[in-house]
């Protein structure tokens, strides 16, 4: 394990030790798209935020009633194309609930986010850093010590998204990553929307150093990104224009 990942969990059981920080429930995993979706509270005043739900998950998801939470935004990193969002369906369910997305994506959301703009619950809030590339309104989302962030299909646990669909640009993913995301701090754990081999959290300096893709030139990168030759997602055709209108 390198230095900057034993420096993020020591840190983390300390946060896990004051109240005043938000709680994450790490591991709601949907495994047939390997999606994760992240539950983010405040223990104090019990809002809540969840990124990325997933529609068959739906009903574990309502953990939120068992854990007193008062679900204020869900929120989805881009336009998924692997499966569908839960956001529209939850938002039936739960009375003010509301949906968000970048406004680049060009779906329909109540809340439509552009860069800076900050989704809070409670005494926390996340900061949208636009991180294009993967689609146009991919968005990462930092939280305020700069100490969590969630980076949807931009940047993945040693990978990223692939850019070879719904206005894909391998060049403006590289700049996105390169000038959003290496620049935070290196003890910031990365929390991705999926991950294929059973990974969970990677940290910045971790990806600055290892990451297989974006560790390489520009032009590498590049041609990397341009002979992934990977299978389109088996639900492309049904989750992108779902998608555009939260799931519903
Ligand atoms: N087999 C999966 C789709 C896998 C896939 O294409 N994943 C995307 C993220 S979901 S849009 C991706 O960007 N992968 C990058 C990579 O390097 O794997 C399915 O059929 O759903
Ligand atoms: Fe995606």
């Amino acid at each position: 394990l390198c230095e900057s990942i034993l420096r993020a969990i020591r840190r983390y059981m300390r946060r896990k030790e004051n109240v005043s920080v938000p709680v994450v429930d790490f591991y709601l995993f949907e495994s047939e798209s390997s999606t994760y979706t992240y539950l983010l509270a405040d223990p104090e005043t019990k809002e809540a935020v969840l990124i990325d739900p997933v529609l068959e998950t739906i009903d574990r998801d309502q953990l939120v009633h068992e854990l007193g939470l008062n679900l204020k935004v869900a929120v989805n990193t881009h336009c998924h194309a692997d499966h569908i969002t839960s956001t529209g369906m939850m938002k039936k369910r739960l009375v003010g609930l509301k949906s968000a997305i970048s406004k680049l994506s060009g779906a329909t959301a109540d809340i439509l986010l552009s860069e800076n703009d900050k989704i809070t619950f409670g005494r926390h809030f996340l900061t949208v850093l636009e991180t294009p590339g993967h689609t146009d309104g991919c968005v990462s989302l930092l939280i305020e010590d700069k100490s969590m962030v969630f980076t949807g299909d931009a940047l993945l646990i040693r990978g990223c998204g692939r850019t070879d669909f719904q206005q894909g640009s391998p060049e403006k993913l590289y700049e996105s990553v390169h000038q959003k995301i290496f620049t935070l701090p290196d003890e910031c754990l990365v929390y991705p929307a999926h991950d294929y081999l059973g990974r969970t959290v990677s940290t910045v300096g971790e990806e600055r150093k290892f990451n297989p893709r974006l560790t390489k030139s520009m032009d590498e990168f590049v041609n990397i990104m341009k002979n992934l030759n990977i299978p389109k997602p088996k639900k492309i055709d049904i989750s992108v224009p779902a998608n555009l209108v939260c799931g519903v």
